[in-house]
């Protein structure tokens, strides 16, 4: 993070903002607005812009100015001059001032509830009015509890245009903004509108949020954080609870940006539209030290414009927030509100597709339909499969067996000498019993290599069980099956002759060779029966295994480091 990154900016963003549309280049010309093709827009084109100087989801004034501020740098005009964008509704920043009560005590412990909900849903109104007529939709902020709104309305148009079709939302933060009303400790908005949007905090009452309503809310499974660092007690538990998707800071330093980008995408699948909400103090204070809540530790302005940029490609994107830019905060570090607006813009230009303008300006080889694949995602999956247990059912499931390959050998060696056919199942149960042992040999090298995986175990585990049955089956046919059963021969002829031959004569021998088949008999059902179960239980230590990977990889699972 070398103070030269800063000489990065593309030189037009330095200039005062006015002039910035002017200091374009003429040959840019107007182009379109970008290279992707939009899947879910109809009208991709076309940009909605919602300005909301709003500030009430918390304590600090200065938020409220960051659309002005954002403007004034030249955001709109080098989206519409350089990106290409048909503007929308971008008029005027609202104030909301109308929807003001005249008095806000808190309810259920949130502070300017009244206010909150009342500007939310007229954002909901402006943000679905721009999105029903299949534009993407930018909404400048305030603070993140506009997102109640932006969210609500895009959500509801998404449904209504695309066939009752669910929305995800990508939610870049420092914070989860998960809190209830009851979990929250500062009563703050800003820090609940999540548990709004989720249906995991819920009120009846209208001026309380009572009008979002199912068409406005998202699942819980299609939430995805990135960048998270500093969660309440209370966030946390809802995140495990839920099992939400979500990389902290410490999944990106581990990872990378790329690869939790490549994560995160694939969670969300290329079938489903996305909007990205966007709060500044995701990034490190180094970057962005005018907003509200910083927290040291976060995204270089690099990673955060990545995270637009591979959202852009997707050509899943449907509505873009910005919040949280408060430039009135940080006075004392010297262009910190400048540099927080700037990075603000950065990010909002390649939410829309900045760098494909400029990959595609700079490129010799690529043309106007420049597609960029999205990459195969290979997911890392960490199996927790129970060690000792494993060892115990490989340990008995190589008994069984073998027992029954030695038994059913020698079977065969003595129908042999005495002249007789040999049964079928003999050979069978042997060959069973060897696949058995060549399963569990490929178990071990599976184990030795680190790439046991569930689904394998669980496979081979139900065509050995179903094999193993039939053998086992055969086996109690023989001994207590209707004519000449096995079992009621030894009872009578072995166990029960009478009396017993003893002394050292053929006969006694005969006798104990007959027990010994008998006992034989035994053994093999009893083994039969152990390895017939043994072969279910596997299935389910597989499931289990697989079941608890599903529930940990890429959630709350990896981020030890919050
Ligand atoms: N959008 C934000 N900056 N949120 C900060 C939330 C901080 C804290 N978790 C709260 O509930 O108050």
């Amino acid at each position: 993070m070398s103070p030269s990154r800063l000489s990065n900016f593309p030189a037009d963003n330095s200039v005062p903002a006015s002039n910035s549309g002017a200091s374009t280049p003429r040959f840019f010309g107007k182009l379109n607005a970008s290279m992707i093709e939009s899947k879910f827009l109809s009208h991709p084109e076309d940009l909605g812009v919602v300005a909301v100087g709003f500030s009430g989801g918390q304590g600090k004034p200065g938020v409220d100015a960051a659309p002005t501020a954002l403007i004034e740098s030249g955001l709109l005009d080098q989206l519409r001059d350089e990106l290409g964008y048909n503007l929308h509704g971008h008029g005027a920043v609202h104030s909301y001032a109308d929807l003001a009560p005249a008095q806000d005590p808190p309810h259920r412990g949130m502070k300017n509830p009244r206010a909150v909900s009342a500007v939310t849903r007229q954002i909901a109104d402006q943000v679905y009015a721009q999105a029903r007529e299949g534009r993407l939709v930018l909404t400048l902020g305030g603070d993140h509890s506009v997102a109640i709104g932006t969210i609500a309305g895009s959500a509801r148009a998404v449904r209504e245009r695309l066939g009752g079709r669910e929305m995800a939302v990508i939610w870049v933060d420092a914070h989860a903004d998960i809190n209830t009303p009851e979990t929250s400790g500062s009563g703050n908005i800003h820090g609940m509108p999540v548990s709004f949007l989720t249906g995991l905090a819920r009120e009846e009452k209208e001026e309380f949020f009572g009008w979002l309503k199912d068409e406005h809310r998202i699942s819980l499974k299609k939430l995805v954080y990135i960048g998270l660092r500093d969660v309440d007690a209370g966030e946390k538990r809802i995140l495990r609870e839920n099992g939400i998707k979500a990389f902290s800071m410490f999944d990106i330093d581990r990872h990378g940006i790329g690869r939790v980008m490549d994560m995160a995408l694939a969670h969300i699948g290329s079938d489903t539209p996305i909007h990205l909400s966007f709060d500044v103090d995701a990034l490190d204070p180094m970057w962005a030290p005018s907003t509200g809540t910083p927290v040291r530790g976060g995204l270089t302005l690099r990673e955060g414009d990545y995270i637009c940029e591979v959202v852009h490609q997707t050509g899943s994107l449907v509505a873009v927030d910005l919040v949280e830019v408060n430039p009135r905060l940080a006075p004392e570090i010297e262009m910190g509100a400048h540099e927080t607006v700037r990075a603000g813009c950065s990010l909002v230009r390649c939410a829309l597709g900045e760098s494909l303008f400029t990959a595609a300006m700079a490129s010799t080889v690529t043309s106007g339909s420049l597609v960029y694949e999205r990459r195969v995602v290979e997911r890392v999956h960490k199996y927790h499969w129970p060690a000792v247990q494993l060892n115990v059912w490989i340990l008995i499931m190589l008994v069984a067996s073998c027992l029954i390959i030695g038994v059913f050998s020698t079977f065969i060696q003595i129908q042999q000498v005495l002249l007789l056919p040999i049964p079928w199942y003999f050979p069978y149960y042997i060959t069973v019993s060897a696949l058995t042992v060549s399963f569990i040999l490929l178990l071990l090298w599976l184990i030795f290599q680190r790439r046991l995986l569930p689904s394998i175990v669980m496979i081979g585990g139900f065509i050995l069980f179903v094999l193993w049955m039939v053998g086992l089956i055969v086996t109690s046919i023989q001994l207590w099956g209707p004519e000449g059963s096995v079992s009621s021969n030894c009872s009578l002829f072995v166990f029960g002759a009478d009396p017993l031959p003893t002394g050292q004569n053929l006969e006694t021998l005969a006798w104990l060779q007959q027990r010994g088949i008998c006992q034989s008999w035994q053994a093999v059902f009893a083994f039969g029966l152990v390895g017939a179960i043994f072969l279910l239980w596997i299935m389910v230590m597989a499931y289990q295994v697989f079941a608890d990977d599903a529930r940990d990889v890429g959630s709350w699972g990896l981020m030890s480091g919050v």
